[in-house]
C-alpha cells in the first residue's frame, strides 16, 4: 500500500517533512498547502483554501503550522477533513487540543494523532515509561542548549517581530545534579534560561520586550533574555536549528538504587521533529484503516504501527 501524504504549512519543519517522505518506501507526497502562492519547491503547491477540495486524494495530512496560534486556530478544520498529525507543544494546553481535535476527527471518522515530536513526543513516552517503572521516582526534563521552534514561532507571531530565535539553556549543575538523583529541588522553570534574539525596528523594543517576558505558557517564570540586533547580525550569526535534551529519572527499587536517561542531541531539530512526525503519520493511517476514530496521543499509539516493517519483522529484530 502506499500512504497518500500532503504538508499544510511551509516553514521549517514543513520542508523538513517533505524530504522526510521522499526517503519512505511507503509513502507518496500529493501536495503542500499554503497561505503563500509561491514556494520554493519542486512538490505541487496549493491553496490552503481549496485544501477540502482534496479530502479524496489524501490519506494523512501533516499539519506543520506554529502551536502558538495557528494549531489553536486551524487544526480542527483540518481534522475534520483528513487523519491528520501534528506536533502541536504548548504543554498546558495540550489536554483541551486533544478534547478538541478528538471532537472534529472522530465526528468525521478520521484519525487525529496530536503532539507528536521530541517534546511533546519521545520525551512523553519516556517519562511515562520510566516513571511506571518506579513505586516512586524523581524526574527532571532538561533541554538545550538549542533552538525552541515552539518558543521561536510565539516571538515571531509578536506584533512588530520581523525574525526572531529562541535558545533554550540548560543549567548544567542542575543537569548533574539530577544525574546524582538529587534532582527533587530542581523546577524546569529554575534549570532554564531563555535567550531571545530579535529583530524589530527600535521604536517597538521596549513593547515588544515585555510582550516577551510576560507571556505565559512560553516564557512567564523563566529567567529571559532578549537581544535585539540587525537583519544583517542576524543572517549571520543564527542560521542553525540544533537542540537536544534529556529525560532522568531515578528511584530506588528494594534497596538499590537505579536511573534512567534519555537523551536526544540534534544537529537539526525541524528534521528530528520532522522524522518522527511523519513515523506517527503511518500508524495514523494504520489506525484509521482498522476503523478507529479520534485523537491519539503519542501514550496510545502502539509502537510497532510506526514502523515500516511487519510486527514479525520488528520481533526478530528489536525484541
Ligand atoms: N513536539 C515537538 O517536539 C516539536 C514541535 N514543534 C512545533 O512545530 C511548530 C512549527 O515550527 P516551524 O516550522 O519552525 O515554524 P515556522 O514559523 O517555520 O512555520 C510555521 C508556519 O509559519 C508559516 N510560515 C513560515 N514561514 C513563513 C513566511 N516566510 N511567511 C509567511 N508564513 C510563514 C507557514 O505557513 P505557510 O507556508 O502557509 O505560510 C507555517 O505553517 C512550532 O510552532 C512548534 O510548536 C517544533 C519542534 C519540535
Ligand atoms: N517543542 C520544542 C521541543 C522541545 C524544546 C523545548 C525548549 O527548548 O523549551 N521544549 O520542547 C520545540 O518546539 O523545539
Amino acid at each position: 500500500m502506499t500512504i497518500r501524504t500532503a504538508i499544510v504549512g511551509y516553514g521549517n519543519l514543513g520542508r523538513s517533512v517533505e524530504e522526510n517522505i521522499r526517503n519512505q518506501p511507503d509513502m507518496e507526497l500529493v501536495g503542500i498547502f499554503s497561505r503563500r502562492a509561491e514556494l520554493d519547491t519542486d512538490t505541487p503547491v496549493y491553496p490552503v483554501a481549496d485544501i477540502d477540495s482534496y479530502r479524496d486524494s489524501v490519506d494523512v495530512l501533516f499539519l506543520c503550522l506554529g502551536s502558538a496560534t495557528d494549531i489553536p486556530e486551524q487544526a480542527t478544520a483540518f481534522a475534520a477533513s483528513f487523519s491528520t498529525v501534528d506536533t502541536y507543544d504548548n504543554h498546558k494546553k495540550i489536554p483541551a487540543h486533544y478534547e478538541a481535535m478528538d471532537e472534529a476527527a472522530a465526528d468525521n471518522g478520521n484519525v487525529a494523532i496530536v503532539s507528536t515530536g521530541w517534546d511533546p513526543g519521545l520525551f512523553s513516552l519516556n517519562r511515562t515509561i520510566a516513571s511506571s517503572i518506579f513505586p516512586t521516582s524523581q524526574q527532571n526534563t532538561f533541554w538545550g542548549k538549542g533552538v525552541s521552534q515552539g518558543h521561536s514561532d510565539a516571538l515571531r507571531r509578536i506584533d512588530g517581530v520581523k525574525k526572531a530565535v529562541q535558545y533554550t539553556i540548560p543549567r548544567e549543575d542542575a543537569i548533574e545534579a539530577a544525574r546524582g538523583g538529587h534532582g527533587a529541588d530542581v523546577t524546569g522553570h529554575g534549570a532554564h534560561l531563555r535567550q531571545c534574539w530579535v529583530v524589530a525596528d527600535e521604536s517597538e523594543h521596549d513593547r515588544i520586550r515585555e510582550e516577551i517576558v510576560t507571556m505565559p505558557d512560553y516564557f512567564v517564570g523563566y529567567e529571559v533574555e532578549v537581544h535585539f540586533i540587525s537583519q544583517e547580525d542576524f543572517a549571520r550569526d543564527h542560521q542553525g536549528l540544533p537542540h537536544g535534551g534529556h529525560v532522568i529519572t531515578s528511584g530506588t527499587l528494594g534497596g538499590t538504587t537505579n536511573a534512567v536517561e534519555f537523551s536526544l542531541a540534534l544537529e537539526s531539530n525541524p528534521d528530528f521533529t520532522a522524522a518522527v512526525q511523519v513515523a506517527y503519520g503511518r500508524a495514523a493511517y494504520r489506525l484509521k484503516d482498522a476503523g478507529l476514530t479520534g485523537a491519539f496521543s503519542v501514550l496510545e499509539v502502539p509502537p510497532y504501527l510506526l514502523a515500516p516493517e511487519s510486527l514479525e519483522e520488528l520481533l526478530t529484530r528489536d525484541v
